[in-house]
C-alpha cells in the first residue's frame, strides 16, 4: 500500500489506529486451545471484530517465533486472511530486522515478497547499508527505530554523540538514504515530550508509534505533538485491545476497546480539520 492509499483509509475511517497481533498462548481464552491453530483462530476472530475501527494490524513476529514453525504458520495465515479480505488493510511486520546487505535483501524478501507484508520494523544501528536493501522494494515501507517505548532508550539512544543525541542522528542520516521517501520511523508514545523535536527534523514522515494502553502512553499528547498535515501517524495499541477480555467475549471486548481509540480518533481528526 502507499503512503497516499494509507492517509485515504485513515480519513474514510477517521481512524489512525494500529491493533498489535501479539498472541500468547497463556493469554488468550481458555477453550481455543483445542482449535487446530489456536493462534489464527484468535486472530481471525479479533480482525472480524476490530477491522472497522482500525487501518492497520502489527503482528509482533518474535510472538509467532516463540511457536516454531506452528507460530509461522499462524503468521503466514494471518497476513494472508488480511491480504485476501482487508485489501485496505495496513500490516506491518514488527521484526526489528536489519544485517547486513546480502542479509538484509534476504530479510526483505521474506516480509514483502514471501508473507505480502506492506511493511516491516528496521533497526537503523547497521547503518545505511543495511537499511537500503528494504528501502529499494517499491511500495513498501521500512519503519525504522527512531526512539522507542521503553526505558531502555535512554541508554543509548538519548545519548550524544558529537553533541546530538543518536537517535536524531539516525533520523537526520536516514533522511539521505536511497528511497528514503519509503521510510517511516518508530516512536514511542511513552515519549511524547521529544515529538516536537522529532517533528522538526522529519516534519512529512508517518511515525508508528507504539506504547498507548498498557505502557500507558497518552493518545492526547502524542497528537498535540506527532501529528502533521497528513495526519502521519499510526497509533498501536496491542494488550489494551486484544486482552480486553480472556472470555468467550473476548473478540466483542476487544472490539469495544478499539472503539473508543477510534471516536477518540475522530474526534482529533474533526478538530484538525477546523
Ligand atoms: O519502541 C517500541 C517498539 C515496538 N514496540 C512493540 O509494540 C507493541 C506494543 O504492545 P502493547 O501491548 O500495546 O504495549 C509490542 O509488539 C512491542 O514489541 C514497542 O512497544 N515499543
Amino acid at each position: 500500500m502507499t503512503t497516499n492509499q494509507l492517509i485515504k483509509q485513515i480519513h474514510k475511517k477517521q481512524s489512525f489506529l494500529c491493533i498489535g497481533l501479539d498472541v500468547d498462548l497463556n493469554k488468550i481464552p481458555k477453550y481455543l486451545l483445542n482449535e487446530d491453530d489456536p493462534i489464527f483462530t484468535f486472530n481471525k476472530a479479533i480482525i472480524d471484530a476490530t477491522h472497522h475501527f482500525c487501518v492497520a494490524y502489527k503482528p509482533n513476529t518474535a510472538f509467532y517465533e516463540a511457536y516454531g514453525i506452528k507460530g509461522w504458520q499462524a503468521l503466514e495465515k494471518t497476513i494472508s486472511y488480511l491480504n485476501e479480505n482487508h485489501p485496505d488493510i495496513y500490516t506491518i511486520a514488527d521484526a526489528k530486522r536489519g544485517d547486513i546487505g546480502n542479509t538484509s535483501t534476504m530479510y526483505a524478501k521474506a516480509f514483502f515478497e514471501d508473507l505480502g507484508f506492506d511493511s516491516v520494523t528496521v533497526a537503523p544501528y547497521m547503518g545505511k547499508d543495511s537499511v537500503e536493501p528494504f528501502l529499494a522494494f517499491k511500495d513498501k515501507h521500512t519503519i525504522l527505530l527512531g526512539l522507542t517505548s521503553n526505558q531502555g532508550a535512554f541508554d543509548f539512544q538519548t545519548k550524544c554523540v558529537d553533541g546530538v543525541e543518536l537517535y536524531k542522528e539516525v533520523l537526520e542520516t536516514s533522511k539521505f538514504w536511497n528511497n528514503s521517501e519509503n521510510l517511516m520511523y518508530v516512536v514511542g508514545a511513552t515519549k511524547a515530550e521529544f515529538l516536537a523535536d522529532i517533528r522538526r527534523i522529519i516534519p512529512d514522515s508517518f511515525l508508528l508509534v507504539p506504547g498507548v494502553g498498557a505502557q500507558g502512553g497518552n493518545l492526547q499528547d502524542v497528537c498535540k505533538y506527532g501529528m502533521n498535515n497528513s495526519v502521519g501517524l499510526l497509533i498501536n495499541s496491542s494488550r489494551g485491545i486484544i486482552y480486553a477480555s480472556q472470555d468467550e467475549d473476548f473478540a466483542e471486548a476487544a472490539a469495544k476497546n478499539a472503539e473508543v481509540l477510534q471516536l477518540q480518533m475522530k474526534a482529533i481528526l474533526s478538530r484538525q480539520s477546523q
